[in-house]
């Protein structure tokens, strides 16, 4: 028995706000609360489509291999935009773990070979469709085979990081690390690196 056993929620309306890069709906639902009455509200949803990233760990050296580049929503906080990352990409059609590995290589230069699935969780379910699936993959220096740096026909620039975990966490208490994704698969290593030899 839980609180919303009498919830339900009817879909009234949907319009296009904005139809760029990702479209931008709004909608008008019917939402029967808890207590069986039901409102009409409105709801703005940004439809993004599904996303992996993956925590690239070195059980050798310690290291986890981090990504750093320009994002404009930061930039907008007047706070320092080359920001650190977690490896990442749309998985734009393909199977999750396929574009994991895509973007590995893309973004880092190394190839995984085996791939753990950890598990999905929508980035900002309040207004954003966007699910985000969460890899782990141990590597080591052999496994690089280029520079990757980002596809220069999508203008990526991305700087290729190579850091101790303990100085990466520390790096998330001092605010140098501020990516949700990045701070969930760092102490998700922490919690996890017998996982990783
Ligand atoms: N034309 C155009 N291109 C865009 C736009 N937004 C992004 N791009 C391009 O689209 C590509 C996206 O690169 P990916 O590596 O696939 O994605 P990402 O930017 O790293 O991140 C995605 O996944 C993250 C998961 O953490 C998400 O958080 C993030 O919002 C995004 O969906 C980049 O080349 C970028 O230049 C846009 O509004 N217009
Ligand atoms: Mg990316």
């Amino acid at each position: 028995m839980t609180k919303f056993e009498k919830a339900k929620v009817e879909i009234v309306d949907e319009k296009t706000l904005s139809n760029g890069w990702t479209r931008l709906s709004g909608y008008q639902i019917d939402y029967t609360d808890s207590d069986g009455e039901t409102h009409r509200l409105k709801r703005e949803v940004y439809h993004r489509t599904p996303a992996a990233t993956i925590l690239l760990y070195d059980p050798k050296r310690g290291t986890v291999v981090l990504v750093r580049q320009f994002r404009l929503p930061v930039y907008l906080h007047d706070e320092p935009a080359w920001i650190i990352e977690t490896p990442a990409g749309l998985l734009d059609g393909d199977e999750p773990e396929t574009a994991i590995r895509r973007e590995a290589m893309e973004e880092t230069g190394f190839r995984v070979r085996d791939v753990r699935f950890l598990f999905k969780a929508y980035s900002s379910p309040g207004s954003s469709m966007e699910l985000l699936h969460f890899f782990a993959a141990s590597i080591d220096t052999t496994d690089r085979v280029s520079n990757g740096g980002g596809l220069a026909a999508e203008h990526e620039d991305i700087e290729v990081l190579q850091v101790p975990l303990g100085k990466a966490i520390a790096m998330v208490e001092q605010g140098e690390i501020a990516d949700a994704k990045t701070i969930i698969l760092l102490q998700w290593a922490m919690l996890n690196r017998e996982l990783l030899s």
